[in-house]
Parts: structure tokens; sequence; C-alpha cells
């Protein structure tokens, strides 16, 4: 699966742009300030219908257009569109039919994103690696999405129930039933998850860097030797003056920690970059190997704090994953060597907002 043709317009500084992407690896560069990460936040868009780097999407819309239009040929998938205007009302079609739901629109194109922000899966909150997690789970588990669904529903209306003051017990008890159905589900799918994921993970990682006694720890949200059923009865008093749920699978965590010691508190910024593109290179490989999906990857700035050699090494591990790849960089020319086999390198120079395509590493092509 990948990107054959791309058209864009409307995005923050890009001119209008027709492109023809390669099904490898496809380079960026240019300047700061010269549109690359925009390029990627118009891919993200296409997959995700919102972008990793605004908080509103609106402000992707570039300042002299009223709307932005994303649209590209898939190859296994059709022809995929988003338009979005700056009043923030949005569509999705394939193949001409609009898309109603975005778990349907993910579940066409799996994305993984490496950019600055990455980091925060190792030193950020627990919802970013919830979050990371849930990637997984989602493409594994077909019933997930469905119950992640029910979690959230039944959570609210517990927390709204409990907010109220007035404890209706029978209501109570049909949320507190739903949630602890979906999240027995939802902590058994994660589980089942991590079990395949992990030892996956630890091979990618030991290609990349020699951290033997990294580990991942699963936490479910909740007391490991007691049931969430117990763990509700128990917090009630407290979970209403609090006016939410303590314990649950929205609280879960996946814990990665050299001994005893969170590893963002022990490894250097390169060494947490690696980490992280082992995480998601082996969730992408595992994906592949159990669902036959490949992974579209948006790799923002990647030489930038890694060596040459570390750059290979990345270099020969998704060349092994055969996916498409669309990286950004401002000089190009520590990626030389990225790939062995380089007929799988596309060169796009940008500048000033304008996409060329470039012959060579520097070279541009007029
Ligand atoms: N809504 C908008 N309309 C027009 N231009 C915008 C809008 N939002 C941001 N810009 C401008 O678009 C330009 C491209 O930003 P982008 O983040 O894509 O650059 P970049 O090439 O990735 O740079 P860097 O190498 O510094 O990360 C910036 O100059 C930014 O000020």
């Amino acid at each position: 699966m990948s990107i054959e043709n791309l058209s864009l317009s409307g995005i923050r500084n890009l001119q209008e742009s027709q492109l023809s992407l390669g099904a490898g690896v496809n380079v960026f560069y240019g300047d700061n300030g010269a549109g690359k990460t925009s390029l990627l936040e118009a891919i993200h868009l296409l997959a995700m219908a919102r972008s990793f780097k605004a908080s509103r999407t609106r402000t992707v819309v570039g300042d002299q257009s009223e709307e932005l239009l994303i649209s590209a040929t898939v190859a296994g998938v059709g022809r995929l569109a988003v338009r979005r205007t700056l009043k923030g009302q949005s569509q999705i079609r394939l193949n001409g039919t609009s898309l109603t739901t975005l778990a349907e629109l993910v579940h066409l194109l799996p994305l993984q994103l490496i950019h600055a922000d990455s980091f925060a899966l190792l030193e950020g909150n627990p919802g970013d690696r919830r979050q990371f997690l849930d990637w997984g789970v989602f493409h594994q588990f077909p019933s997930f999405h469905t119950d992640w669904q029910k979690l959230q529903k039944s959570l609210k209306n517990r927390n709204s129930l409990l907010r109220s003051g007035r404890l209706n017990r029978s209501e109570l008890d049909v949320w507190e039933r739903e949630y602890l159905t979906a999240a027995d589900r939802i902590d058994d799918d994660r589980k089942r998850y991590l079990e395949g994921f992990v030892p996956c993970f630890h091979t990618v990682l030991s290609q990349l860097i020699d951290l033997p006694a990294l580990r991942i720890h699963y936490f479910r949200g909740w007391d490991k030797d007691r049931p969430l059923t117990d763990v509700l009865e128990h917090q009630r008093a407290r979970d209403s003056k609090l006016g939410y749920t303590q314990s649950g699978p929205q609280r879960a965590d996946m814990r990665i920690k050299i001994g005893k010691v969170n590893a963002a508190d022990l490894l250097s910024r390169g060494q947490q970059k690696l980490v992280v593109c082992a995480l998601k290179i082996a969730q992408s490989l595992y994906l592949q190997t159990q669902q036959a999906l490949p992974t579209v990857f948006l790799i923002d700035d990647l030489p930038s704090e890694l060596d040459h050699h570390h750059i290979q090494k990345l270099g020969a591990l998704m060349e092994g994953l055969q996916t498409q790849v669309f990286m950004t960089c401002v000089d190009p020319s520590p990626l030389k060597t990225f790939w062995k086999n380089p007929d799988r390198i596309n060169m796009f120079h940008v500048e000033h907002g304008q996409i060329r395509q470039a012959t060579d590493f520097g070279d541009q092509h007029e």
C-alpha cells in the first residue's frame, strides 16, 4: 500500500502541487520554513483527518485560502480525498463516496509518525504511550474500537452520575456492568498484543542499539492483584468526591524502564530517538507479519541528533520493512547512504513553498 500521487492545495505556505511519489523513500529537503513539515502534515491529514502539528487543524489552511484539499491515489485502496474549510467543515471521500467514521479512514492507511514530539513516548505522560499501544491493538483486533467506544460511553455516564450527587444505584449498576465488560476486553486485547509485539521490539532494538536491560512494563490501569469490580466498589465514594473514575483502562500505561529507572531519565536524546524509532519500526513490522498491512512512515528531520552509523542502521531496518517513507531534512547528504538500494529514493527540493523533483542529493532538477 503506497501513495502514488498526491495533489495539494491550500496547505499553509505550500503552492498548489501535483507530486508523483515513489513506493520507497521520498526525501523532502530545504531550508527552514520552506514547507517540508507542512507536506508531512498534508499526508497526515489525508490518513488521519487531522494534523499532528497544529492543535487546530484549521490553522493548516493557508493564509490565502478558504479551504484545503488533499487527494491521492493509494495503491490497493483507491482515490482518497480530504477537504477542510476554514470554518472547520470537513469531508473525506474514498472513490467519490463519503466516509462516515474516522476509524474507516484510519484502517485504510496505517501511518507512523516520527518527529520532535515523538520523544514524549518515553518522557511524556501515559496518554502518549497508551496512544502508541492502542495504534497496534486497533489494527490487530477489529473489535477493539467498538469496545473502546463502549468504555468511553459507560465511563462518561458513570462519571456524570457520580458527579450529580444523586446516586441512582440501578442506573449506576447498568453503566458499571458495561464499563467492566469493555475494560476486561480492552485489557485482554492489550495484553495479547504486547505478548507478540514485545519480542519483535527487542529484536528491532538490538539491531539499532545495545540496551539489553531495557524493558516494557504494562500497567493495566488498576491493581494487578484485584479484579476491577472490587476496585470500583472500594473507590466509589472517592470517585464520587473527585467526579471521575480513578481506575480502569483509561489509566493504563506502558512504562519503558532500564532496571527500576525510567529510560528517559538515563538515555541521551539520540538514544531516546533510537528507542522511539525501534518502537515504531517494530510496531509496523509486527502489523506487517500479523495482518500483511504495510505502514506509511512520516519522519520529520531524522538526521538531527543521530550519528552516521545509526542513520545507516535505521536505513537498513526501514529497507527491510519494504514500506513507503516520507522524510524531511535540511541537508540531505547524511541520508546518502540511508538506503542500500538507491533506486528506491525520490528526492524533492522544497523552496519557499514550491516542491520540485530533484535528481540527486542537492542537485535540483529544473
Ligand atoms: N496558515 C498558514 N498560511 C501560510 N503560511 C503558513 C501558515 N502556517 C504556517 N505558515 C508558514 O509556512 C512555512 C512552512 O513551515 P514548515 O513548518 O512546513 O517549514 P519547514 O520546511 O518544515 O521548516 P523547518 O526546517 O524549520 O522545520 C513557515 O514559514 C510558516 O510560517
